[in-house]
């Protein structure tokens, strides 16, 4: 009987046959579905005298499908554990549109060993078999024949034995291989002017640690050592051991604040022995996340002024310009390739990267391929946010166990010497990973302390604690900052309506302060610089309030949000004139930008106000850009834009909002993850309203933690 036939019976044709049925059931995407027929075609063409088997084809179309979800590889041994959980697809039998059976993973899957899935891919031409046990790198390298397959074996030993054999595809293979082997270089402790024998004697080193990292007042609690211990200065100084480190730590811990501090510190230290300051270049994933790095920066170095005459040299070469990673690589039109690479290396001795955990494996691997000799790489970002929209999680994998330390004795000892509180011992693991020595995680927020309900709903969900999270949503919780608009019984149309009402009244108020603004409009005889400051009042006021939302689609989506609000908002003439196909530019719409356009110099992710100007009475979209300039630009020339009274949590990241409005959707959906409310919840800086229509997806989505396949070995 078909629907009880496992994969290995099957025929090629077949097999591709089924996936084309999953196609139609929507389990996998056209583009998997492709990929596995490109492979089937490409033994052909290449008239092979080895096979291509279904169980290629399967895994390839798995692969492709995992690949687009974000990760980076396909592990074999999840697929016999919790087939669903990894893929998401589901795992019996289904039925077609005529009512037939259509067998499913788990149906292909029984009676197969991962043995069997590994002998296969093994006889398949389009796999090559990486990382076989006794056989050099480079070895390896010299044997690859172009196969667009990669089955990588993992070395047991530091790997989770779940990601022990994987498929890749070959791009995705060699990202990792080159960010690993670079990786390792950049940890190997630095010999150039700041090896650790080349530092000042730890006493002057912590006298000058003393000075930039004063007592926080702000930290009161003193009995717990965690919070006693000072993770900025401890962050700072381990540094200096290497020429890559991570600065992982939730909002307002002080990644900044830090990272101002080191820089003020190798500047110095660099003085000692160098006439020329260190080039030191800032950069952000986005255009919005480089520009809050310069301000921050700026804000930060500006509270150094106090410190002693002797830093001050050191203080006038922070330098305060950040830009895009795009834009420091060099982006080249009509390549994928940058201009600064391997052999073209960039012009700087230390690199700020700031929301690291935006970068992607594609990017991540640009980045530490176009270094260039000696320089020194620090990464900061949160480790339990999102994880890029493209494949991989690089931030996370580095960071992975930071929680516990992980530390080598020798990385502890050496701490040790710059914290006056005894680490605690559990911070010390024997054999830590290689990774985990360049890694401190900030541990104390500054902006979310104890009578921060943001904060406390923020711990709630990376730690899954339902019961925390329903305490500090309940009505007589303690906290001020946060507030919850829910439906009790989801299925009640009245507490549904009930809903609705509140949300509409919420974006009538939090909206009102950008219409105020827009209101005193100076008239048509206003100097540039008075049109300039009435726009950028606007585009300020317009960044108190924003809705966010999980997903597009549906009432509760990107589109159904901005179509509520541009009906509730009487102010805008949006109500009357949206639905006019010529005239969707109205005063008052926000807009981001959902592609770069090199051309205007606009970035994917831009927030721009349509504004209508005294002078001609034009409407025009005016954006601030990142040298802080009020740029007014004509609709027609905008191309890639959308209304932007609501947006998703995923192009959210690396913003903040003094209230954010997180609006979850009615039913579950598997993007809905532990990572996406926690982003989206931390990016409330004073207030946050949660909008929850339905409590199961909001609990569901707080027990579904991603992990993305990946296996960086270091
Ligand atoms: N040790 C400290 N003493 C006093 N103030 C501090 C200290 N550390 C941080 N702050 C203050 O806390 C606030 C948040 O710090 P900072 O912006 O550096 O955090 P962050 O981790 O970079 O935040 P984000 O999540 O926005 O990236 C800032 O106002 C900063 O000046």
């Amino acid at each position: 009987m078909l629907a009880s036939k496992n994969l290995l019976a099957y025929q090629p044709t077949a097999l591709l046959e089924l996936l084309s049925q999953w196609q139609q059931a929507g389990l996998i995407k056209a583009l998997d579905l492709a990929f596995a027929r490109f492979l089937y075609g490409h033994k052909a063409a290449v008239e092979s005298s080895t096979d291509i088997n279904s169980t290629t084809l399967l895994l390839a179309a798995l692969l492709s499908h995992q690949v687009g979800r974000g990760h980076v590889c396909l592990p074999l041994a999840p697929l016999f554990v919790a087939p669903e959980a990894l893929l998401n697809i589901k795992p019996e039998s289904f039925y077609n549109a005529n009512g037939e059976a259509i067998p499913g993973l788990a149906t292909l899957l029984n009676g197969v060993t991962q043995t069997d899935l590994i002998a296969a891919l093994k006889l398949s031409s389009p796999v090559f078999t990486a990382d076989l046990p006794g056989i050099s790198a480079s070895t390896t390298h010299n044997l690859y024949q172009g196969e667009p397959l990669v089955l990588a074996a993992q070395p047991p030993s530091d790997t989770p034995a779940e990601m022990a054999t994987a498929l890749y595809l070959y791009r995705y293979w060699q990202y990792e291989q080159s960010i690993a082997a670079d990786l390792q270089a950049l940890m190997q402790p630095v010999t150039n002017a700041f090896t650790e024998s080349a530092l000042p004697e730890t006493h002057l080193l912590n006298s000058w640690l003393d000075e930039l990292f004063t007592p926080d007042p702000a930290v009161t609690d003193t009995s717990a050592s965690l919070t006693a211990i000072n993770w900025q200065k401890l962050a700072c100084v381990n540094t200096l051991r290497s020429q890559f480190s991570v600065i992982t730590g939730g909002p307002g811990t002080g990644k900044t604040y830090t990272v101002v501090r080191l820089l003020a510190l190798l500047q110095r230290l660099h003085a000692s022995s160098h006439p020329t300051p260190l080039v030191i270049k800032l950069a952000a994933p986005t255009g919005k996340a480089a520009a809050r790095l310069k301000e921050s920066i700026q804000a930060a170095a500006s509270s150094l002024k106090a410190l002693p005459e002797s830093w001050a040299t050191a203080l006038n070469r922070i330098t305060a310009e950040s830009s895009t990673l795009h834009k420091l690589l060099g982006v080249q039109a009509g390549s994928r390739q940058f201009k600064h690479r391997r052999g073209q290396p960039l012009a700087l001795d230390v690199l700020i990267v700031d929301e690291a955990s935006m970068v992607d494996i594609e990017l991540m691997q640009a980045l530490l391929a176009a270094l260039p000799r000696g320089a020194r790489l620090v990464l900061l970002g949160d480790k339990d946010q999102l994880a890029s929209v493209e494949a991989g999680a690089v931030l996370g994998q580095l960071c992975a166990g930071a929680e516990q330390g992980g530390y080598r004795p020798e990385t502890l000892a050496f701490l040790q010497q710059f914290c006056q509180t005894p680490l605690p011992a559990w911070l010390q693991q024997l054999a830590g990973p290689a990774h985990l020595q360049h890694v401190v995680m900030l541990r104390v927020s500054r902006r979310f302390n104890d009578s921060s309900g943001i904060g406390a709903l923020a711990r709630a969900v990376n730690d899954a604690q339902l019961p925390a999270l329903n305490a500090a949503l309940a009505e007589n919780s303690p906290y001020t900052d946060i507030r919850l608009l829910q439906c009790k019984d989801a299925e009640n149309a009245e507490q549904q309506n009930a809903l609705l009402e509140a949300l509409k009244q919420l974006c009538q108020q939090g909206f009102a302060a950008y219409w105020q603004a827009i209101k005193t409009r100076p008239d048509a005889t206003c100097s540039a610089e008075q049109l300039d400051s009435w726009a950028r009042m606007v585009l300020n006021a317009y960044q108190s309030f924003q809705l966010l939302t999980p997903v597009r689609e549906g009432p509760f989506g990107v589109a159904g949000l901005n179509a509520l609000v541009q009906k509730t908002l009487s102010f805008l003439p949006a109500a009357k004139e949206s639905s006019n196909r010529h005239d969707s530019w109205f005063e008052g719409r926000p807009v981001m930008i959902t592609a770069n356009d090199y051309n205007l110099n606009l970035r994917n992710g831009d927030i721009g106000m349509v504004l209508t100007s005294p002078r001609d009475g034009q409407k025009r979209a005016v954006f601030i850009d990142s040298d802080n300039k009020v740029r007014w630009i004509l609709p027609s020339r905008l191309t890639e834009v959308e209304t932007v009274f609501a947006m998703t949590v995923h192009k959210s990241q690396g913003s903040e909002f003094a209230h954010t409005v997180m609006v979850l959707p009615e039913r579950d959906n598997p993007v809905l993850s532990r990572e996406l409310i926690y982003t989206g919840i931390t990016r409330a800086a004073k207030q946050l309203t949660l909008v929850v229509p339905n409590w199961q997806v909001l609990s569901e989505a707080v027990k579904r933690k991603t992990v993305r396949a990946g296996s960086l070995r270091l």
